[in-house]
């Protein structure tokens, strides 16, 4: 403990210090928190302790920040809420952005918001473990980097950013190996122009497989789309207002049972009866599920007319793939040149943090719902995971923010009062 009061004196003259405690070891020692993950959330949290007077290190696996928009999304993509809804915490977006910003435009916002609040991740370093050490009342973080050294951080406060889409889901299918053509998953798409002419597989009906065969379309190949279960499509936009906006600002005054029957009735005077499409509906309404299940409706940017035109055509689940068939529940079996699989992602937090209570280890999200989600025991906090997109990572990021930021005022108040103390007291 000698050791802890050294650094905490050390911490008070100069919070910003990050030093080494061992070379040999490759440990360090983090004055501040810990922020596993660059993403948004990431870069939320980060942005508000340093309002808050707190400094944080930021640990990336990979080698830029907002890994999963830059790398492992496609082409196409544009936010598909508004942008009022997307802004993190402390910086709006630019006025001249669309409502909808493109992929680069976000990644353009992101950047200048890391550089506006000096936010530099450590990059290439991936977070194989985490776990709190109760000897010293401290979390020891060991991260694995691009050439395979260790390092060992160790923080009074570790704050989880690693995301809802940290990994993706591979449903195993039986036959899958055995098929001829590629198989890849959205992450690793980006447009359709390599498959022009072909017969493409989509399998899974969210947000991705909609796009996605809606960007194959655009690009002349032939998609078919796997529909495995009742599916919400809602237009993006509806009487001239976003379906979302619309949404949030109806739910200040109505109860959402009413919202979803309004959302409802628009949807189908807006595209028609989706189930006369292969497209049934769930029973429970589309914010009343995303509020229960975390299950995104589908926001429609054409690709519904695609379906309706015959240009997407719509499939049961799939019973078994062979070299280049693949057959369906319903026995019927057709030929495809490529499959993408758009089966959504999954928290990768129960492979490293070493904690039970916070986080289940079934989904890897933390256990009590939003907006209780973001603190655990022992200086533990999550930001990201809340199931309401960026704007529940803001919520978290500002509540994590001002919680540490009591708690780093205090202690800075107590070491200078201490310090002081001892200094009056020497000869
Ligand atoms: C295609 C797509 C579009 C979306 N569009 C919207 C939208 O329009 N509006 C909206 O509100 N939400 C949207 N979302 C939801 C999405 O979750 C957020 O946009 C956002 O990216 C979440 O930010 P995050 O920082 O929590 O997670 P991420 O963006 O996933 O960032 C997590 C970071 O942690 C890093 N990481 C993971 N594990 C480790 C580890 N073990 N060690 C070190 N680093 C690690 C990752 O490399 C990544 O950089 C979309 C999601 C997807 C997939
Ligand atoms: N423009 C935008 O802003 C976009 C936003 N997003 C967001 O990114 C997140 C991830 O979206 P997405 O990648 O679509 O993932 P989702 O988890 O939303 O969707 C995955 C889909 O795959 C289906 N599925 C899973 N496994 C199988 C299987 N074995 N066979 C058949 N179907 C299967 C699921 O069906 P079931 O429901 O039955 O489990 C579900 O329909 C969401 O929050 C989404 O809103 C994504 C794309 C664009
Ligand atoms: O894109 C996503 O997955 C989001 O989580 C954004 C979002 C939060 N709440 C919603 C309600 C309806 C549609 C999208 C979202």
């Amino acid at each position: 403990m000698d050791n802890l009061r050294e650094i905490q004196g050390k911490m008070a003259h100069d919070p910003h210090c990050v030093f080494s405690y061992s070379r040999y070891r490759r440990q360090v020692w983090v004055p501040g928190p810990v922020i596993v993950g660059a993403g948004p959330s990431g870069l939320a949290a980060a942005a508000c302790l340093k309002e808050n007077g707190v400094p944080s290190v930021v640990l990336e696996r990979s080698n830029c920040i907002a890994s999963l928009w830059q790398l492992k999304t496609y082409d196409r993509l544009r936010l598909h809420l508004p942008k009022k809804f997307c802004e993190l915490p402390l910086m709006p977006f630019p006025d001249d952005f669309p409502t909808y910003p493109t992929k680069q435009q976000f990644v353009e916002y992101l950047e200048a918001y890391a550089k506006r609040f000096r936010i530099e991740p450590v990059f290439g370093q991936s977070v194989e473990r985490g776990e709190f050490d109760e000897s010293v009342g401290m979390w020891r973080v060991k991260s694995v980097g691009m050439k395979g050294e260790e390092m060992e951080y160790v923080c009074r406060w570790l704050v989880v950013a690693t995301g809802e889409n940290a990994e993706a889901v591979v449903p195993e299918v039986k036959g899958m190996g055995e098929f001829c053509g590629e198989v890849k998953h959205t992450s690793e798409y980006k447009s359709g122009s390599v498959y022009e002419g072909k017969k493409v597989l989509v399998v899974g009906c969210g947000n991705s497989g909609m796009e996605v065969c809606l960007d194959l379309c655009n690009h002349n190949a032939n998609p078919s789309l796997v529909v495995r279960d009742a599916v919400h499509v809602l237009p993006r936009d509806m009487l001239g207002k976003s379906t979302f906006g619309l949404s949030m600002w109806l739910l200040k005054w109505f109860p959402m049972r009413l919202v979803d029957r309004f959302l409802l009735i628009v949807s189908w005077l807006i595209l028609g009866n989706t189930a006369r499409f292969g497209l049934d509906r769930p029973v429970v309404g589309p914010l009343e599920l995303k509020n229960l299940s975390g299950k995104t409706p589908v926001l429609d940017v054409g690709a519904l007319a695609k379906i309706k035109k015959g240009d997407i055509k719509i499939l049961p689940s799939i019973e078994r793939i062979g070299h280049h068939g693949v057959q369906f529940v319903n026995g019927k079996i057709e030929n495809f040149d490529a499959i993408i699989l758009a089966t959504g992602y999954k928290s990768n937090v129960p492979y490293w943090l070493k904690e039970k209570e916070m986080f289940s280890d079934k989904d890897g999200f933390p256990r009590r719902p939003f907006p209780n989600g973001w603190k655990g025991a022992d200086g533990l906090y999550a930001v990201g995971f809340t199931k309401r997109g960026l704007l529940g990572a803001s919520a978290d990021a500002r509540r994590i923010a001002e919680d540490i930021g009591k708690c780093w005022k205090a202690e800075a108040n107590h070491v200078v009062t201490t310090t002081k103390r001892s200094f009056s007291l020497q000869p």
